[in-house]
């Protein structure tokens, strides 16, 4: 909670705009908060600085100031690989409620803790609830960004060299993809997610979606058929929805 509480202030973000670490008394006037909060702001800061989160130094000689340490540069809105999303969607309530249930989950016949509070499953209630749905893909973006784009630009990339063509199943708002199409333009990338996530995202030459449910099992189905009669790259025309795809067809999933 009180991660939280410093990614909705937006406290990474003022210590990064003021280019040093900054005191308890900066971080009063920069946040605009009452006078009277500055003992409950200095006993967050404390235990954000002894979570690894913040650090702490001496300015002008003597007084105590807060600087950005690993973790936290993650948090800067405006920096490439920004975590605050995948922080802040899980500990959003939907999410937090889920934990006050255990107890009735074990003791019911739910398959999950989400339908035992929610009463429907995890995707549904995303289908249902936009705002929450836009944020968690946000959220799977942001983490998936991050790792992706070492995987992509670094050491890993010659996994992809030479491949004609990739279907991301359970792709999201195609995070993945569109990194994986940008350094690779002759791979042909196409994104198979539910209807409600990939909905109105833009496409590319070469970064197509699939609004799927039912077809994503066919996908994985056709998938392991065309590997598995073709060798690793399989050269089976493989149709979803009237559309085919070949000649290589790589199933890559992230989560
Ligand atoms: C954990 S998320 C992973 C998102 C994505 N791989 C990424 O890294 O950003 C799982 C994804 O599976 C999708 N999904 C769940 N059930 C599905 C189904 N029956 N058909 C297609 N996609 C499905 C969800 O909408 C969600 O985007």
């Amino acid at each position: 909670m009180s991660l939280k509480c410093a990614i909705e202030l937006g406290i990474a973000d003022i210590i990064h705009s003021h280019g040093r670490a900054i005191t308890l008394s900066e971080l009063v006037s920069a946040l605009d908060i009452q006078p009277t909060k500055t003992t409950g702001l200095f006993r967050l800061m404390r235990l954000l600085v002894h979570s690894g989160c913040f650090n702490k130094t001496k300015v002008n000689g003597q007084e105590e100031a807060y600087g950005l340490t690993a973790a936290s540069t993650l948090l800067i809105k405006d920096k490439p690989y920004c975590f605050s999303p995948t922080v802040s969607v899980f500990l959003d309530p939907c999410f937090i409620a889920a934990f006050q249930s255990l107890s009735s989950w074990f003791k019911g016949t739910e398959l999950t803790l989400w339908e035992t509070v929610h009463g429907i499953k995890f995707w549904e209630f995303m289908n249902q609830n936009p705002g929450i749905n836009q944020r968690f893909n946000e959220a799977m973006a942001s983490d998936t960004e991050i790792l992706t784009s070492f995987v992509v630009k670094a050491e890993c990339k010659q996994i992809f060299e030479g491949l004609g063509s990739l279907v991301d199943v359970g792709g999201g708002n195609g995070s993945l993809s569109r990194i994986i199409s940008e350094a690779f333009p002759g791979i042909k990338c196409t994104v198979l997610d539910l209807p409600h996530v990939v909905a109105n995202l833009p496409e590319a030459d070469n970064l197509k979606y699939i609004a799927g449910d039912e077809d994503g099992l066919k996908i994985l189905k056709k998938r392991r058929e065309a590997i598995a009669s073709n060798g690793k790259r399989g050269k089976r025309e493989l149709k979803v929805n009237g559309q085919s795809y070949s000649p290589t067809l790589v199933s890559v999933t992230t989560k």
